[in-house]
């Protein structure tokens, strides 16, 4: 399967990051996997721009489920694809925490993320303690199967596993880990979405770097990354990307 790189810069970037974006497609003009872009709100336009007559989409790290309303502060999946963005991060761990967000409100956002035609980065993943007590497959099941759209397809979803413990900490768990992970999400994802199910990209995500990313990249039902800190700075990325062809 055709690898995706997608990188989640978070709330980091600021109008002069926009040279990242251009060294990026420099540096990534012969790629041959899908690579995303997920910058703030703020530089999702100017990145749009950026990116045009390049291999690189432009996505975003959240939506709301309502298309428009009365509601502070957030940004609608459908105004994201009015402006270029072609995919959204849903459910990650760092909303799920410091948002409150559950299963159902991700549910509702990967909803509206279709209803907008957007592809859907779903992110699951077990706690250090959940890890411990020999539940991350019991976890990532039951976030798969509340936060999944019957119906989604392998055009408008992707997930991502990313082990909370994971996440910007330099922890990454052991091949034989990601592995038995990612093979349950992909029979999970049959049993859903039928065979389809079989081509939904599943990313692994957590302290993905240049050094770990070819080994990773080799595990079966690995079909790419979402990188946080290392989707910062083109040319480390780009190393990640290359890992990837
Ligand atoms: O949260 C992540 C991507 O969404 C992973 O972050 P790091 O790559 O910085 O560990």
């Amino acid at each position: 399967m055709r690898k995706l790189i997608a990188g989640n810069w978070k709330m980091n970037g600021l109008v002069s990051s926009q040279a990242e974006i251009e060294a990026l497609k420099g540096l990534t003009g012969s790629a041959t996997c899908d690579i995303v872009v997920c910058p703030p709100f703020t530089l999702i336009d100017r990145a749009v721009e950026r990116a045009r007559d390049s291999n690189l989409a432009i996505g975003a790290q959240d939506c709301h489920a309502r298309q428009s309303g009365a509601h502070t502060g957030d940004v609608s999946a459908e105004m994201l694809a009015n402006i270029g963005a072609r995919y959204v991060i849903l459910g990650h761990s760092e909303r799920r925490v410091s948002h409150g967000e559950d299963d159902g409100i991700i549910l509702a956002k990967a909803v509206a993320a279709h209803r907008a035609g957007l592809v859907a980065i779903v992110c699951v993943g077990e706690t250090r303690h959940e890890r411990d007590e020999g539940r991350a497959i019991e976890v990532v099941g039951g976030q798969l199967r509340e936060s999944v759209p019957e119906g989604a397809t392998s055009a408008n979803l992707v997930i991502a596993y990313e082990p909370v413990w994971a996440i910007g900490t330099g922890l990454v768990p052991t091949n034989e880990q990601i592995e038995e992970v990612h093979a349950a999400i992909r029979q999970m994802l049959k049993e859903r979405l039928g065979n389809d199910g079989q081509s939904v990209k599943i990313l692994y995500g957590g302290s993905v770097k240049v050094s770990n990313a070819e080994a990773i990249f080799g595990l079966r039902n690995v079909d790419g990354a979402l990188v946080g800190g290392a989707s910062l700075k083109a040319s480390e990325f780009a190393g990640i990307i290359s890992a990837a062809i």
